[in-house]
């Protein structure tokens, strides 16, 4: 089953055409990263695959039904900005999304259903690295630390879709390539589809299965706004990093 279909999407703000022919399809498991010029609506269409933007015309599909016109459990993003709630500690920061999904009126959880939850946020912590640190208060953590902390509570969802905006954008660049890691690992033991998007080229070949490639085809000099942006190359990465090494 298709995790995403995305037939002819464009997307326009007033006269702005930011999108135009987007085709677009992945399964689960695949790691597409999105690479192109600044502006040329890569977060614009992250945003459509959250959920909080729909698509001016074309038709979007997630696993082959109508694609949900809100945000979902089953579709986690992580921005380059922080997510972490400053009066929760590293294990309640996690616990809290599980409580919101399981108990959404109350936004609590008792007895064994919590301690189900406790189960489930030690395990993520700890495939993330920050076990040790589940007592510790976000002013208390690193950039990479804080944003491990971010990706362990989109994961904990166990999201079917996760979405990466930049999310190493901010940090030091030996930090940045520990994320590689820790994102690589945990996305080769579940199986979960990921578009990221990325300034950084070697960055979207490293992590990607296939690379996206978002510009316009065609510019009017006096009307810049006039065609919008669309996939202009797919690449298969793999066949990249098997001729890298
Ligand atoms: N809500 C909005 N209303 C009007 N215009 C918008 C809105 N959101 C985005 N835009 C415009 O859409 C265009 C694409 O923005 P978007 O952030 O998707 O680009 P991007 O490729 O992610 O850019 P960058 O690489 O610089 O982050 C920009 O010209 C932006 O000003």
């Amino acid at each position: 089953m298709g995790l995403i279909k995305a037939k002819n999407i464009w997307k326009n703000y007033g006269d702005n055409i930011i999108l135009e022919k987007v085709n677009f399809s992945m399964n689960s498991g695949e790691f597409c990263t999105l690479v192109g010029p600044s502006g040329c609506g890569k977060s614009t269409f992250l945003r459509m695959l959250l959920g909080i933007e729909q698509p001016s015309r074309g038709e979007l599909f997630f696993e082959d039904k109508e694609y949900p016109k809100e945000p979902s459990d089953d579709r986690g993003i992580v921005f380059q900005r922080y997510s972490t709630l400053n009066h929760l500690n590293v294990i309640d920061n996690v616990i809290i999304g599980l409580e919101f999904k399981k108990s959404p009126f109350f936004g609590k959880l008792f007895g064994k259903a919590k301690k189900e939850a406790v189960e489930s946020a030690d395990e993520i912590l700890k495939a993330v690295g920050l076990y040790h640190s589940r007592t510790k208060y976000p002013h208390e953590l690193s950039g990479g630390m804080k944003q491990r902390l971010s990706i362990a509570q989109s994961l904990v969802k166990e999201p079917k879709l996760l979405l990466l905006d930049e999310p190493f954008g901010a940090l030091d660049p030996g930090i940045s390539k520990d994320m590689h890691e820790l994102l690589l690992d945990i996305h080769s033991k579940l199986n979960f589809g990921v578009v990221m998007v990325t300034h950084d080229i070697s960055e979207a070949f490293k992590l990607g299965t296939r690379v996206l490639v978002f510009d316009k085809i065609k510019v009017d000099e006096n009307f810049p706004n006039r065609y919008g942006s669309t996939i202009i190359n797919d690449i298969d990465s793999s066949k990249e990093k098997g001729k890298m090494k």
